[in-house]
C-alpha cells in the first residue's frame, strides 16, 4: 500500500488534530483541553453542577482563576478580605462563591488583594498560562484573544465549563477554515484595533461565523504582540469561533521568561514544536479575504454593532442608502438609539464619557499609546468623566513605574484598579442614559455600558484624542503626539519581564502561596450552595415533539445582552431569568410594557421563538441568555441562523435551535406564526408541522445533540465513560508535549485528580439510559 500522502494543514487544524482524542462519524469530537481561564461571573453553576454531582475538578493545575467583571475598580489600600471589602451584595456574593470553590476544588486564583489580578484575557498570556499550540478555554466570548500566540482558544459557555473542570475535555466539532490576509504598511495614526474594526466593517458580525479564522500577512507579522491580542480578541464581534496568528520569533520572545513559560530543556523542546506552526503552503481555506493595510484609516463606530464603522474623517451613514429593508430598518432603529442624524460628520459628535479599558485594550502598549495623546494637555470641560483601567494589577504597575498615571491625573482622568469595568457595566462604572461614550471595548449593544447608553467603539489613540476635543476626534491631527501604527509604538520600553512572579509581588503577597491566598474568613453561606446545587441536580425534560404558538421575532442579530443584560448576570444560579428576558424590548425607562411581540397576545405565552432574521445570540457567550429563554418559557428557536456558543448553550440546557436556512421554509413557518397558529417541532422525525400535522419541513441536527436531547443526557456522564481514552491521551501528551504538563500553576499542590469511569450514562435525571451511544 502506497503511503497516505498528508495533505497540507492549516494552523487550525494543526493545533485541533494534535488535541483530538476521539472523533465519531457525525463530527462529534472530544477535544483536549489544556487550559482553562474562569471568572466569578459565569462560574458559579459550573463548580454547583460538579457539587450535585460529587464531581472533582480532573486538573486544577491547568486552571486558572480570577475576579474580574463583578468587581469595583476604585482604589483598594483598605482591601482586607473580600467579605469587608465588596459592599454591593451580588458582587460579594459572586466573588466569596468564587473563593470558597477555588478553595475546595484546589484551583490556583488570584483574588481582590493579589497583584496579578486581572480581566482573564489580559493575565493569561501575561503570565504565561497561554502557551502556543495549546487548547484554551473559558466561559467568556473573548477568549479567541489567546489565538494571538497560535494557541486554539474559544469561548465556552457555563455548562460547557463544568465539563471541562470534570473531564478536562469538551465535545465539540471542526469549524471552517477562514483567512483574512492584511498585507502591506500601516499608516501613522492606525492601530490594530483600526485594523480589527475596518476588516468587521469589510465581513459583518456574521461574516465569521462557523470559522476559525487566521490572521495572516505582512501587516499582520509586523504588530507586537499585544496588538496581535487586540485582532484576535475581537475574532468573536465577527462571530468566528476564535481567531489565530502563526507564532514568531515575537511570540517566543513575549512568552519566554513567563512565569509559566516552559524552562531550559523543555523550553528547547516547546520552540522546535511551535516553530511547526504554520498553515503550510497549499493548505485550503474555505474562506478568505485579503485587505490592504494602506487603506484601513483611524476608524469609528456609529451604531450599535462592531459592523457599523466609518472612518472618523466620515459621517454618520444614511440607513435610506442601504442594500435590503432589513438593514434600513435596523439602520434607523440604530440612528434612533444612538442620537445621531444621518450625514453628521462624526468628528462633530460630542461626547460625554471616555473609557480606556477592556480586554481589548488595556495592555501596557494599550495606555502608553493613550498617554502619548494626552501628555501634557486636559480633558475637554465637557467630559464629565474620562477612566483609564488598566488590564491588570501587573499592568498598572508598569504604567506607575513609566509615570504613565500621572499623565493621565493630570490631563484629568481617573486612574483605577484593574477589571472589566465600563466594557460592560457590571458595578457603578456605567453610562448614564443617554451619556455618549468614546470607548476602547468590543462591544457597542444597546444598554452594554448602561442602559440607554451610546457607545462608539475606536482604538485607545483616538479615545484619548476624544477626551481632549471632548468630540469623536482625528488622532492624526495631534501632530506633536507622533501617533504611528502599533507596530512602531515600541519608542516606549517594553513590558519588563522577569523570570519569577516573584519579583513582580510584594514581599507579603510573596510569603502565600497562590492557593493560599485566599482571605481565611470568606466562607458563603452555605445556604446559598445548596441552593445552586439543588437547581442543578433538578435536571432537565427530554425533549421530543414540541407543540405551541410560535412568537414571531422579526430582528436580525439579537445579540445576548439583548435577551439578558448585565443586571442580570449578578446571581450564582441558573433559573429566575424569566424576568430579565429581552428586558430593554419589553420594558420602557418607567418600567410600563412596550409593543414587543412578547408583550402582546396571543405570544405572551409562547414557547417557541421564530426569528426571521440571522444570527441569532451572537455576542456574548453568557449562558444566562439560554436560561432567560427557558426560565420565560421558551424551548425551541427557529432562526436562519445563530451564533455559535449560543447554539452550543442551547442545547446543553435541552434546548433545540433549529437553523432553516431555505427561505421559503423560514417563511412558511413566520406564516404561521404571525397568523397565530400553532406550530409542531417534532425532533424524532426531524420536522416542522403545522397546527393540523402537515408538514412545512424537516430540519437538521447532528446525531449526538438529537440522542443527548432525546434522552435528557448528561454529556459530562459519556465523557467519563472515555476515562481509557482521555488518560492514554494525557500519558501520550506528557511525553510529546511535556511542558504542557509540567508548568501548571499548582504543580506542586495539584496533582491530576483521576476520576472513577462512570459506567452507566444517566440522564440528567439520573435515570438510566438503556444503549448507551458508543463513541
Ligand atoms: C460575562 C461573560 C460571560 C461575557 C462574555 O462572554 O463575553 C462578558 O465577558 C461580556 O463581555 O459580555
Ligand atoms: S469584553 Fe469586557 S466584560 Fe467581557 S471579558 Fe472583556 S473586558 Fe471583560
Amino acid at each position: 500500500m502506497p503511503e497516505a500522502i498528508q495533505q497540507p494543514q492549516t494552523l487550525y487544524d494543526k493545533v485541533l488534530q494534535a488535541h483530538i482524542i476521539d472523533e465519531r462519524l457525525d463530527g462529534t469530537i472530544l477535544l483536549y483541553i489544556d487550559r482553562h481561564l474562569i471568572h466569578e461571573v459565569s462560574s458559579p453553576q459550573a463548580f454547583a453542577g460538579l457539587k450535585a454531582t460529587g464531581r472533582r475538578v480532573r486538573r486544577p493545575d491547568y486552571t486558572l482563576a480570577t475576579v474580574d467583571h463583578n468587581i469595583v475598580t476604585t482604589s483598594r489600600k483598605n482591601f482586607k478580605n473580600s467579605k469587608t471589602f465588596i459592599k454591593e451584595e451580588s458582587s460579594r456574593l459572586q466573588c466569596l462563591t468564587l473563593e470558597e470553590n477555588v478553595k475546595e476544588f484546589g484551583i490556583p486564583f488570584f483574588g481582590l488583594g493579589d497583584k496579578r489580578q486581572g480581566i482573564v484575557h489580559i493575565i493569561g498570556p501575561e503570565q504565561g498560562f497561554t502557551l502556543p499550540g495549546a487548547t484554551l478555554v473559558c466561559s467568556d466570548s473573548h477568549t479567541s484573544t489567546h489565538g494571538a500566540f497560535g494557541a486554539l482558544a474559544f469561548g465556552i459557555g457555563t455548562s460547557e465549563a463544568e465539563h471541562v473542570l470534570a473531564t478536562q475535555t469538551l465535545i465539540t466539532r471542526r469549524n471552517k477554515n477562514m483567512r483574512v490576509l492584511v498585507d502591506g504598511d500601516l499608516p501613522a495614526g492606525v492601530s490594530s484595533k483600526d485594523v480589527i474594526l475596518h476588516i468587521i466593517g469589510h465581513i459583518g458580525i456574521a461574516g465569521g461565523t462557523g470559522s476559525v479564522i487566521e490572521y495572516c500577512g505582512s501587516a499582520i507579522r509586523g504588530l507586537s504582540m499585544e496588538a496581535r491580542m487586540s485582532i484576535c480578541n475581537m475574532s468573536i464581534e465577527a462571530g468566528a469561533r476564535g481567531g489565530m496568528i502563526a507564532p514568531d520569533e515575537k511570540t517566543f520572545d513575549y512568552v519566554k521568561g513567563r512565569p509559566l513559560a516552559p524552562k531550559d530543556l523543555e523550553w528547547e523542546m516547546a520552540l522546535k514544536y511551535w516553530r511547526t506552526l504554520y498553515s503550510d503552503p497549499g493548505a485550503r481555506y474555505d474562506v478568505e479575504v485579503s485587505i490592504d493595510a494602506a487603506d484601513i484609516v483611524p476608524t469609528v463606530s456609529w451604531g450599535t454593532t462592531a459592523e457599523c464603522v466609518v472612518p472618523i474623517t466620515g459621517r454618520v451613514p444614511d440607513p435610506e442608502t442601504f442594500l435590503t429593508k432589513e438593514k434600513q430598518e435596523s439602520g434607523r432603529r440604530m440612528l434612533e438609539y444612538m442620537g445621531l442624524t444621518a450625514g453628521t460628520p462624526m468628528e462633530d459628535i460630542s461626547i460625554d464619557k471616555v473609557f480606556i479599558g477592556s480586554c481589548t485594550n488595556a495592555r501596557l502598549e494599550d495606555l502608553r499609546a493613550a498617554a502619548q495623546v494626552v501628555r501634557g494637555r486636559k480633558i475637554a470641560p465637557n467630559v464629565k468623566q474620562a477612566l483609564i483601567v488598566p488590564g491588570s494589577g501587573l499592568v498598572k504597575r508598569q504604567a506607575e513605574t513609566e509615570g504613565l498615571d500621572q499623565i493621565f491625573l493630570d490631563a484629568g482622568f481617573e486612574w483605577r484598579e484593574a477589571g472589566c469595568s465600563m466594557c460592560l457595566g457590571m458595578n457603578s462604572d456605567i453610562l448614564s442614559p443617554r451619556e455618549r461614550c468614546a470607548s476602547t471595548s468590543n462591544r457597542n449593544f444597546e444598554g452594554r455600558q448602561g442602559a440607554l447608553g451610546r457607545t462608539h467603539l475606536m482604538s485607545p489613540m483616538m479615545a484619548a484624542a476624544a477626551a481632549i476635543i471632548g468630540k469623536l476626534a482625528d488622532v492624526r491631527k495631534f501632530t506633536d503626539a507622533a501617533p504611528a501604527s502599533s507596530s512602531h509604538i515600541p519608542a516606549f520600553k517594553p513590558l519588563a519581564v522577569t523570570p519569577d512572579i516573584d519579583d513582580q509581588i510584594s514581599t507579603e503577597d510573596r510569603k502565600r502561596e497562590m492557593i493560599d491566598d485566599l482571605p481565611t474568613d470568606s466562607k458563603l453561606d452555605a445556604k446559598s450552595f445548596v441552593k445552586a446545587s439543588n437547581e442543578v441536580s433538578a435536571g432537565l425534560p427530554k425533549f421530543t415533539v414540541y407543540k405551541g404558538i410560535a412568537a414571531p421575532l422579526e430582528r436580525a442579530n439579537i445579540d445576548t445582552d439583548a435577551i439578558i443584560s448585565k443586571q442580570f448576570l449578578k446571581g450564582i444560579s441558573r433559573t429566575g431569568l424569566g424576568h430579565g428576558c429581552f428586558y430593554a424590548l419589553r420594558f420602557n425607562e418607567d418600567g410600563s410594557e412596550k409593543d414587543f411581540v412578547l408583550n402582546q397576545e396571543p405570544y405572551r405565552r409562547s414557547k417557541l421563538l421564530v426569528v426571521t432574521g440571522v444570527n441569532f445570540g451572537c455576542g456574548s457567550s453568557r449562558e444566562h441568555a439560554p436560561w432567560a429563554l427557558l426560565d420565560f418559557g421558551i424551548k425551541c428557536i427557529i432562526a436562519p441562523s445563530f451564533a455559535d456558543i449560543f447554539f452550543n448553550n442551547a442545547f446543553k440546557n435541552g434546548m433545540l435551535p433549529i437553523a432553516i436556512t431555505n427561505q421559503d421554509d423560514l417563511e412558511a413557518i413566520a406564516t404561521e406564526a404571525r397568523a397565530g397558529r400553532e406550530i409542531e417541532v417534532d425532533l424524532p422525525n426531524q420536522a416542522i408541522n403545522n397546527a393540523s400535522g402537515s408538514k412545512i419541513c424537516g430540519f437538521e441536527v447532528e446525531e449526538f445533540r438529537k440522542y443527548c436531547l432525546i434522552n435528557g443526557l448528561d454529556d459530562i456522564g459519556l465523557t467519563m465513560q472515555m476515562e481509557d481514552k482521555i488518560s492514554d491521551f494525557e500519558s501520550r501528551r506528557s511525553k510529546e508535549t511535556p511542558w504542557l504538563v509540567n508548568s501548571g500553576f499548582s504543580k506542586r499542590k495539584c496533582g491530576a485528580i483521576k476520576e472513577k469511569p462512570v459506567k452507566v450514562p444517566t440522564t440528567n435525571r439520573g435515570e438510566e439510559v438503556k444503549e448507551p451511544l458508543e463513541w
